[in-house]
């Protein structure tokens, strides 16, 4: 797996193609984490190291490129769609892309991440809850003084694969309101087992709530493992949540939670959200190719339902 100096290097050198903002978010477990990720971060851009949070790319493709057909080898370059002149329909070699642009379609973010279980807290990061809120006062303070965005996700929230499924939503409040107090952007409460269901959710958003918290402070990370993902988010978004974490294809899962599955993945939540008649700006088939396109590199099954059946639908 790339190490952080990899993935900024080549996202530096080949700027994906995007027609709106990317915001890269690195997780950073401890000081030296971050530390490590700055000195990357400085050596791969020099002339732009006061600043890393707006990483800024020159050659931005102005067009995105066409996705990957299915099953599309990597090794062939991808179509790129802009080059020097931009908007040239060409299917220019990567190597084109050398130079950082000025238009800043692409920032750079920090998370932190803590967990509302003493067990889980030791897992993952081996150290009391307490000695990671502690961690995380020099973290966000480094990072506030590189003008990066800072993320806290609190972990287990919703249950916790060592104490059970009932964690206490005061104890989830106490370490969100700690995170915001210590002055992350925002928190994404995170049921990391994907244990929590509806009547839970609601109880724990309600001591969030009681506890000072705005919804517009919050963000839910919902993973699906007992398949309550997308019934959790809706109760979400009746308590004005407004912020999703998901994964294409439904990627992801965590090392120290045995059997986790992914988050719920984009597709899924995209095409409920359509359904209940909110606007994402996600365009669902592009995000549905992606989805099979990256299962199949990753040589694993596509987790999403909605993203399966448009498949097939676009493939019939
Ligand atoms: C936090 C530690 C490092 C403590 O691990 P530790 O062993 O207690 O660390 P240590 O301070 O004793 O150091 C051990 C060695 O590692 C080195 N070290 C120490 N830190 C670093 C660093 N950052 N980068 C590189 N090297 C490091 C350190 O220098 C030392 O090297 P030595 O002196 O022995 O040669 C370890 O527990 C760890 O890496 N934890 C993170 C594990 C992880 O990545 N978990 C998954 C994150 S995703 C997640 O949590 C879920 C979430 C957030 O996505 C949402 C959800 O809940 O669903």
């Amino acid at each position: 797996m790339a190490n952080s100096a990899d993935i900024l290097e080549s996202l530096n050198r080949y700027p994906p193609a995007a027609s709106g903002s990317i915001a890269y978010n690195f997780l950073v477990p401890n000081l030296k984490g971050l530390e490590n990720l700055l000195r990357a971060y400085d050596a791969a851009l020099p002339t732009k190291s006061e600043d890393p949070a707006s990483l800024q790319h020159r050659d931005a493709p102005l067009t995105p490129p066409p996705s990957p057909k299915p099953g599309q080898m990597a090794s062939e370059p991808a179509p790129i769609t802009s080059t020097q002149h931009p908007n040239a329909m060409g299917s220019a070699p990567l190597e084109q892309f050398s130079k950082p642009s000025l238009d800043p379609p692409h920032t750079y973010e920090i998370s932190v991440f803590l967990a509302a279980t003493e067990a889980f807290s030791r897992a993952n990061t081996n150290c009391s809850i307490a000695e990671s809120i502690d961690r995380c006062k020099a973290i966000i303070s480094l990072a506030k003084s590189r003008s990066l965005p800072v993320r806290g996700y609190v972990s287990v929230a919703l249950g916790c694969p060592y104490e059970g499924p009932s964690t206490p939503p005061s104890e989830v409040a106490e370490i969100t309101a700690s995170l915001l107090e210590m002055g992350v952007d925002e928190v994404s409460v995170a049921d990391t087992t994907g244990m929590g269901t509806a009547p839970k959710t609601r109880e724990l958003l309600k001591a969030l709530f009681a506890a000072g918290i705005s919804p517009n402070d919050l963000a839910l990370h919902f993973h699906d493992t007992y398949g309550q993902a997308l019934v959790n988010a809706v109760v979400g978004l009746e308590h004005g949540i407004r912020t999703f974490d998901s994964s294409v294809g439904g990627l992801g899962g965590c090392p120290f939670s045995k059997g986790a599955t992914g988050n719920v993945s984009t597709e899924d939540l995209v095409h409920c959200l359509h359904s209940l008649g909110a606007t994402t700006g996600v365009d669902l088939e592009e995000m549905s190719r992606i989805g099979g396109w990256i299962s199949e590199e990753l040589g694993r099954p596509n987790e999403s339902r909605a993203g399966k059946a448009i498949l097939s639908r676009l493939n019939s």
